[in-house]
């Protein structure tokens, strides 16, 4: 037993490692700052997606909208009160490999160049690493909860798509009745105890652009547009720009319109729209999948509401192994080895869950 103090979530853990055993799918969650965590089951492997978010049910979508969003029908909903153990393991004996530095390297210099001649503004780039370890995903489960109280923390397994986890700091749109909530959330540094992040130009431009793109976007689908920001916001080992968005959807707007407007978000592919997202799966070398997509409830809460999250911070178990996705925004001020601490400070959000001992 992992959490015999529980019962009622240790019931829930229990059939969520059921579930996956039985190869049925299943998404476990915990929304920011709450303390309930909620399992949604399927009864049966089929593979469902949505393409116009009507649906019921908790949608895992890709990077890449021509492949399609998949839907958890929810057949079974169960919650149940977690409240984070007082005696927290910190993030001990981080070792950070070097390697496929040089590879990244050479894709933000590729990225610096188009920039250079005017084709992009903006492009974020990625990679996925590799990791081997032996932690079961109900004790990978557990670690991130444990770690990441104010972030968006999943547990999501579907046979024919594969098991993924992850804390995402960045919320993609939340819908309740008529109120439409977003942040744009670009810029980041690494978190220094009782120091305030002091931001320089290129992270204050770069949420500029995923902030004007994003309102500019919304523009045509509401009314009554709030913007909030910049501000700092600390997310696990990290400080990042967040400036959030709220307005009114408008009386001919669905959530579909919206969705399609927004997805991806330069905070994740780049500007200008169509040609950053063509040289990211041009250049990056392998495929994002649902790295960067989004997921959550599609009118499934308690009002029903909407609340849906950017896939950051996350990673694929597979058999003894994970790939962690990490990536960062290259703009004309970028500078490469700084790019590349980014992206390994960023990868260590998962990393610690893999390397704390049982
Ligand atoms: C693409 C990622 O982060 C995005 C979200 C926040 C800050 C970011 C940045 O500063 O580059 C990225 O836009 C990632 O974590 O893989």
């Amino acid at each position: 037993m992992l959490y015999p103090e529980n019962k009622e979530f240790q019931h829930l853990l229990d059939k969520v490692k059921n579930a996956i055993e039985q190869r049925l799918p299943v998404c476990l969650y915990r929304k920011p700052n709450q303390e309930k965590v909620k399992a949604v089951f399927q009864n049966s492997d089929q593979l469902l997606f949505t393409s116009d978010f009507e649906n019921t049910g908790f949608v895992f979508a890709p990077f890449d909208l021509r492949d399609n969003a998949v839907l958890l029908r929810p057949d079974k909903i169960l919650s149940a009160t977690y409240l984070i153990p007082i005696e927290e393991k910190g993030a001990s004996g981080l070792k950070l490999a070097e390697t496929g530095k040089s590879i990244h390297l050479d894709l933000v210099e590729k990225g610096l160049k188009s920039i250079a001649k005017g084709d992009l503004e903006k492009v974020v780039l990625s990679r996925k690493i590799e990791i081997k370890h032996q932690i079961s995903p109900e004790n990978i489960v557990l670690r991130l909860l444990n770690a990441y109280p104010s972030a968006f923390c999943y547990l999501f397994f579907h046979p024919k798509i594969g098991l993924w986890c992850g804390a995402s700091p960045e919320t993609f749109l939340q819908v309740e009745n008529d109120e439409v909530k977003t942040m744009s959330l670009a810029g980041t540094l690494p978190y220094q105890p009782n120091a305030h992040p002091e931001w320089g130009q290129k992270e204050l431009d770069e949420q500029a652009m995923v902030t004007d793109f994003i309102k500019n976007r919304l523009l045509k689908e509401v009314d009554d547009l709030q913007v909030n920001g910049p501000e700092s916001s600390k997310a696990g080992l990290l400080w990042h720009l967040k400036t959030e968005l709220r307005a009114k959807l408008s009386l001919n707007s669905s959530l579909k319109d919206i969705v399609k407007s927004l997805h991806p978000t330069p905070a994740v592919c780049g500007l200008p729209f169509d040609e950053s997202k063509k040289f990211i799966l041009e250049h990056e070398g392998y495929n994002r999948a649902y790295y960067t997509g989004f997921l959550g409830e599609l009118s499934m809460g308690e009002s029903p509401d909407t609340s849906l999250y950017v896939n950051l911070r996350c990673m694929e178990l597979t058999q003894n192994g994970a790939s962690i996705y990490v990536g960062g925004g290259i703009t004309a001020d970028s500078n490469p080895e700084k790019e590349w601490e980014e992206i390994q400070n960023k990868s260590k959000t998962m990393l610690r869950l893999l390397q704390i001992p049982e």
